[in-house]
């Protein structure tokens, strides 16, 4: 069945629904985990897209997300300002208003938002600023706007949040290090994983993590970087195998920096959409001990969202 968008609005063509009925994940996760990539869509006609968005998405509301999180045995959720919604920050912070804080989120603001605004964005769980490099979602913003917006929010004790096409590191790469925060990378800088694991490329990366300890990383999204599948469908218990030795590599290497998530609604994806469940059944694939494990979903995310906690 399609789902819809509600409001004046009407889907990009050819846009892929998130998925109806996961299955049960195999894989148990450890109590307590969080889900530290989803996002909200909508609804439209009460939180209406950005005039400026690239895609119209169909609506995935935050009762259907926390749904999907009790359904996966997950505990909590970071969900992350996704760019249809510009930076109108509105169903975002609705999802963490009505958590009961179980959930924290990463905004998008521009450089003329308020001290008074940043500190309502605190008061509902916001822990940090998204900055985003991939040109087919956002229009460019200066790097001096961004510069300024990261030393506002480190204030706040806030990170950034960057997402951005393994190419366009080497360019980016003065900008990012310039950062004052905790940076944290999307789903891992987007390798191409038809390269090799161990080649220049990839090695960009991972020496960007080396040689900066505020660098973290989401191992997130094999739906979208694997090539040769296959894919989280119909029960497949070892889906995107050629993601697994990126998101292994960095996991081991970096067991204090990485953080998963589901990437629930999945914008924009092309060519097929996972069952969820099967998704979670990837992580012992990169994550391959109970310590990695509990690292990855537990420790390092309650570290960076919920410090107090701690
Ligand atoms: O690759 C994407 O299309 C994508 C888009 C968004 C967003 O629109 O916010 O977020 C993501 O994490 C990934």
């Amino acid at each position: 069945m399609t789902k819809p968008t509600s409001g004046d609005f009407t889907k990009t063509a050819g846009w892929l629904d998130w998925f109806e009925g996961p299955s049960k994940p195999r894989f148990q996760v450890p109590a307590g985990s969080v889900d530290a990539h989803c996002h909200v869509f909508g609804p439209g006609a009460e939180f209406p897209y950005a005039p400026e968005r690239k895609y119209t998405p169909c609506d995935a509301s935050k009762q259907q997300l926390y749904a999907l999180r009790d359904h996966l045995g997950f505990a909590r959720n970071v969900v992350v300002q996704a760019t249809c919604h510009g930076a109108d920050n509105r169903a975002m912070v609705d999802a963490l208003v009505h958590s009961k804080g179980k959930a924290r989120g990463v905004a998008t603001v521009r450089r003329s938002i308020s001290d008074e605004d940043l500190q309502s964005l605190h008061e509902a769980g916001v822990r940090g600023v998204r900055f985003n490099f991939v040109k087919r979602l956002v229009d460019f913003t200066p790097k001096d706007e961004l510069m300024e917006i990261a030393a506002r929010i480190q204030k706040l004790g806030w990170h950034v949040v960057i997402y951005f096409e393994a190419v366009d590191l080497p360019d980016l790469w003065d900008f990012f290090t310039a950062l004052p925060t905790t940076v944290v990378v999307d789903h891992m800088g987007r390798p191409d994983v038809s390269k090799p694991v161990d080649g220049p490329e990839f090695e960009l990366f991972l020496k960007f993590m080396r040689q900066h300890p505020n660098v973290w990383s989401k191992v997130s999204c094999p739906e979208r970087l694997s090539v040769a599948g296959p894919k989280a469908l119909n029960g497949e218990q070892a889906a995107y195998q050629d993601v697994v030795p990126f998101a292994r590599k960095v996991v081991e290497e970096f067991p204090d920096r990485v953080l998963w998530g589901t990437d629930w609604p999945h914008p924009n994806l092309k060519d097929h959409m996972p069952d969820d469940g099967l998704l979670v059944d990837f992580i012992p694939h990169i994550a391959t001990t109970a310590e990695l494990q509990k690292k990855l979903l537990v420790d390092n995310p309650m570290r960076l969202y919920w410090p107090e906690e701690n």
